[in-house]
């Protein structure tokens, strides 16, 4: 071969590889705007994240010292204050909810809220007719109507099984109330905790909710108990009151105006042995990115951080108002505080992206903060304290595991994950 054909021909070797190199750099940036999950598995990703969560800077486990100009304002904003006119409060409540904002960030009437839901007389009671808990629809003196939902379970007892496992925890739905007003998701219906006089309320009963209750002679007095109405609602179990016909439960804000309810892409098949696509296929929200608008998704990962604090695992289906999430039926948490299920991350970890103001509301309230700044915000509570001990630590320890998923995130794909 001549010197000028081994020239050629390297060239066109060197043009092939030169070819090939551009190829493959162009593929690889493709792939980067397609972020797929490098992680095969739910399990492999939670082991990558428990060994991330044990070498977490010290930024996520020190207290943040901006969490201290939030705290007084939080504070103030829902310590329970004393009203005359119930009727004039509720007046400014009801006009509050702009889409799925539900309250505003701080307002004066909101600690005299929280009181006329706490302290307002009952004046008339009914079967809740929707859903399949049991729950109740009081009206106030003030005519507003408000829901009620039971206590099941002590404070201590721990719910085996599944994560959508037992009945309504009543203490979850004022938590969640508090934990959305730190996070700034106020999209969540004002609860507060109240003790009930279940003889009273058979007084002020319709005759198909005394029908549904029972009272029944026992050697201590009468005994008041409901069973209700609803689709697990059974007169072999109802909620009885105490030996001071007191009851405690969850009074809750009715969210006016219409709402509209959607399927969860994340919804589980509720059937033993039976698995959803979600929780096999990493690459599920790839397609879905697609397929919904980046708000919604957007709100469908906040709420999954929200529902992962809580230990939230039966979002089936959501509720919107004018466009926006809310978070309606937050009684399914705080079952089980040795456990996480991490795969109500999946929307988060499936997808990788998250609204940068929501990332910036948790870097907020590092190192203990959260759940201490809850305590104090419940602490005028008639049901103080709201959750144990250890339910306080499990959710302490999920919120480093939200800071590790974040940083995976941020570490395989960059700062835009972070969504304005
Ligand atoms: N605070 C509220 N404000 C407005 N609507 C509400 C409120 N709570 C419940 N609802 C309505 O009633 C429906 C049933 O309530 P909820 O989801 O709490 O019941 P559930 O018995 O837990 O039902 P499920 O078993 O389907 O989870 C909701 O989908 C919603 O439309
Ligand atoms: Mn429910």
């Amino acid at each position: 071969m001549t010197n000028k054909r081994v020239l050629y021909v390297a060239g066109i070797l060197l043009s092939f590889v030169a070819l090939a190199l551009v190829g493959n750099v162009y593929l690889l940036s493709r792939l980067n705007d397609e972020p797929a999950i490098k992680v095969s598995s739910v399990r492999a990703l939670e082991n990558l994240i428990r060994h991330r969560v044990r070498s977490l800077k010290p930024s996520y486990l020190n207290r943040n010292p901006r969490f201290f100009m939030y705290r007084n304002r939080l504070l103030r904003n829902y310590k329970p204050a004393p009203y005359e006119n119930a009727s004039v409060i509720w007046d400014i409540v009801n006009w509050w909810p702009a889409e799925n904002e539900i309250y505003p960030m701080y307002d004066s009437s909101m600690g005299q809220l929280l009181s006329t839901l706490s302290k307002e007389p009952i004046t008339r009671a009914q079967n809740s007719p929707r859903g399949t808990q049991l729950k109740l629809v009081l009206k106030l003196a003030n005519q507003q109507k408000v829901i009620f939902k039971p206590q099941w379970y002590g404070r201590d007892e721990v719910i085996d099984g599944p994560v959508y496992g037992g009945k309504d925890r009543h203490n979850a739905e004022i938590y969640a109330f508090y934990l959305a007003a730190v996070l700034n998701m106020r999209w969540t219906p004002i609860a507060v905790g109240r003790k009930l006089d279940l003889k009273e309320i058979y007084q002020k009963a319709d005759q198909e909710l005394k029908n549904t209750m029972l009272v029944q002679e026992t050697s201590n007095g009468t005994e008041y108990c409901v069973y209700g109405k609803c689709h697990y609602c059974t007169e072999d179990e109802p909620v009885c009151a105490d030996e001071n016909n007191l009851i405690e439960g969850a009074i809750i804000y009715l969210i006016p105006g219409t709402l509209s309810r959607h399927r969860s892409p994340w919804q589980r098949t509720y059937k033993d042995g039976v698995r959803a696509a979600w929780e096999d296929d990493m690459n599920y929200c790839i397609p879905l990115k697609d397929k919904i608008d980046t708000t919604r998704l957007l709100d469908l990962i906040d709420a999954s951080i929200f529902d992962f604090l809580i230990q939230n695992g039966d979002r089936h289906h959501y509720e919107t108002r004018g466009g926006g999430l809310i978070l309606i039926d937050n009684g399914k948490a705080f079952g089980n505080p040795n456990k996480d299920f991490f795969d109500v991350l999946a929307p988060l970890y499936q997808c990788c992206i998250l609204r940068k103001t929501t990332w910036d509301r948790l870097l907020v309230f590092s190192g203990g903060t959260l759940t201490d700044l809850i305590d104090r915000m419940t602490k005028n509570d008639e049901l103080y304290p709201i959750i144990n001990k250890k339910h306080k630590q499990a959710v302490e320890r999920r919120l480093l595991i939200v800071y590790s998923v974040v940083e995976y995130c941020l570490d395989t794909y960059g700062e835009k994950i972070l969504k304005s």
